[in-house]
């Protein structure tokens, strides 16, 4: 199951005030964050872990450290970067990858404006950020370009996901796992999910009347 609903009560919680339609930018962007930290602890759960000796208060200590893990965050632009700050308080030492991807309003497709990405994908793990996974078009485009590039170790980090999404990303990229705050009813004809958080762009800069 390529995306994976996380349950945790933190996160239930969150996700749901995020639905109140009258919320403040400075609020949703708190929850963003908030729900994208807990995302990225579930989504690095399987990190391995090696032992070390430091030097304790009391004499030699032996503890865990991840061991040799490079990490990449992608926030696909704009929205994206509504959870990155939140996913970098987790993984500081993380390398940021920056796609610029926007749907068409008629077409539903991903017009691709801007990408820079960090050296030695073939080496890291990427975790992509973005908070909505509607039709997965924008989602499966940037899995394509890291791919094209030689990463290996994909993950997604997502708020919410349309069951539409679900069912392209798993039939586009089937060992890409993909976290989610929930799974929801369905996309509209705009291609919004439904109930959705609406425009999550537009709520995390504040240009909704722009
Ligand atoms: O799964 P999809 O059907 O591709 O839709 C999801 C995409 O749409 C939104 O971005 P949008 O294109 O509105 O750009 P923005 O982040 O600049 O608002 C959202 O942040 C995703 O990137
Ligand atoms: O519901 C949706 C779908 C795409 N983009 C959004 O911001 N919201
Ligand atoms: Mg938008």
């Amino acid at each position: 199951m390529p995306v994976i609903e996380v349950k945790h009560p933190l996160v239930k919680h969150k996700i749901g005030l995020m639905r109140e339609g009258d919320m403040s930018t400075k609020k949703f962007r708190e929850l963003t964050g908030e729900v994208a930290r807990l995302l990225a602890y579930e989504a690095t759960s399987d990190f391995p872990l090696e032992k070390t000796t430091i030097d304790g208060w009391c004499g030699p200590v032996e503890v865990d450290q991840i061991a040799g893990r490079k990490v990449t965050v992608v926030p696909i632009l704009r929205a994206g970067i509504g959870m990155l700050d939140g996913v970098l308080d987790m993984m500081p030492n993380a390398k940021v990858s920056v796609v610029g991807l926007a749907r068409d309003h008629e077409t539903l497709q991903p017009v691709n404006y801007f990408e820079k990405f960090v050296g030695q994908l073939d080496q890291r793990t990427a975790l992509i950020v973005d908070p909505m996974l509607a039709t997965a078009g924008s989602m499966i485009a940037t899995i394509d370009l890291l791919k094209k590039r030689g990463c290996k170790d994909i993950r997604a980090l997502v708020l919410v996901a349309a069951p539409e999404g679900v069912e392209a990303l798993g039939k586009a990229h089937p060992e890409v796992r993909c976290w989610t705050a929930a799974i929801d009813s369905h996309l509209n004809e705009q291609g919004y999910i439904i109930p959705g958080l609406g425009d999550a762009g537009d709520k995390i800069f504040g240009t909704k009347d722009a």
